[in-house]
């Protein structure tokens, strides 16, 4: 058996195309959306996430706002930066590209919620916690979306979840267990005891532990979908390369698997742009609301 390749790639094309009019609408109503992206430093892989978000925007009619700061900034700079965003009403939504190497948690509790673009603010995680309806993070919503897009049955699947950080593996838990995705769900982590027995059971596996080759063939039921989120760069034929955590031979048993890259990275890309576009349309029904004369172009 050879595994159903799942393109996040053609999907983040087709969520485009869908966003694009979107985008289009909103500027009838007058309004342009803008993401916001604040860089700390000139790490490379950041800059390149950060390149490739404002290209997407560029593609869709998204305006860019852009403050990439020296690596030395404090965190006072990246703050005073940070409340600057929050009052410009150009920047409809932005984020903070992680990591900073400063204090996270004070970064995003300083966003304005309302701009979370990342859906990583305290109080839209605690909304989530509460099962109301807020900004959700990128990464875990790409990787369901994926799956959606592919038709992997998700309500009674059983779904085993590797890595328990707060931008995968913790929100994913959360979002798979509503009752609108009503999966069960297996939480691994480092401190799991038979990683491969849990594995087994999955019909879902979602792995992101930041571990090369972690998830084996033979951890693998036969046609289980197997969704590759690790990142990790290791030097091959004196070149860095990006490794996930999926070996590959899991192509052999798996009946769906996202390549990597190829996969989860553009579904987080697509998920931006949605909540970018989602947070707008937001913002523009509450413009319109509280001033239903001076809504549009006129
Ligand atoms: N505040 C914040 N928000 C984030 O969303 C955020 C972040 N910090 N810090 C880093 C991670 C990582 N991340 C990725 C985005 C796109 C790809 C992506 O599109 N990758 C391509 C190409 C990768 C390559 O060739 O280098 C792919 O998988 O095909 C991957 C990873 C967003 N992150």
């Amino acid at each position: 058996m050879t595994a159903q390749t799942l393109d996040g790639k053609a999907i983040l094309a087709t969520i485009k195309e869908e966003l694009r009019g979107r985008v289009a609408a909103l500027a009838e109503r007058g309004i342009t959306p803008g993401l916001g992206t604040v860089l700390v430093g000139d790490d490379p892989g950041s800059t390149w996430y950060v390149n490739a978000k404002h290209k997407d925007c560029a593609e869709i009619g998204i305006a860019s706002i852009r403050r990439d700061l020296p690596a030395d900034s404090t965190l006072d700079d990246v703050l005073g930066v940070v409340r600057e965003l929050n009052e410009d009403p150009a920047c409809t939504g932005f984020l903070v590209q992680q990591p900073t190497g400063l204090d996270e948690n004070r970064i995003l509790a300083t966003v304005d919620p309302a701009k979370d673009v990342d859906g990583l603010h305290p109080m839209n995680l605690g909304w989530l916690v509460l099962g109301q309806d807020a900004p959700l993070p990128c990464t875990p919503v790409g990787c369901i979306e994926l799956l959606r897009r592919y038709d992997v049955p998700i309500a009674g699947a059983r779904v085993v979840t590797v890595g328990r950080g707060i931008t995968v593996g913790r929100p994913l838990g959360l979002i798979l267990t509503r009752r609108s995705e009503n999966a069960t769900v297996v939480q691994c982590h480092t401190g799991t005891i038979d990683l491969a027995a849990e594995v087994r059971r999955a019909d879902i596996v979602v792995a992101a532990a930041g571990v090369p080759g972690l998830i084996t063939g033979n951890m693998v039921k036969p046609g289980a979908a197997v969704l590759d989120v690790g990142v990790s760069r290791v030097v091959e034929d004196g070149r860095s390369v990006i490794a996930g955590d999926v070996a590959p031979d899991v192509a052999e048993v798996a009946g769906w698997v996202s390549p990597n890259p190829g996969g989860v990275g553009p579904m987080t890309r697509a998920m931006l742009l949605t909540n970018v576009v989602e947070i707008a349309e937001k913002q523009a029904a509450a413009r319109e609301a509280a001033s239903p004369h001076t809504g549009g172009k006129g």
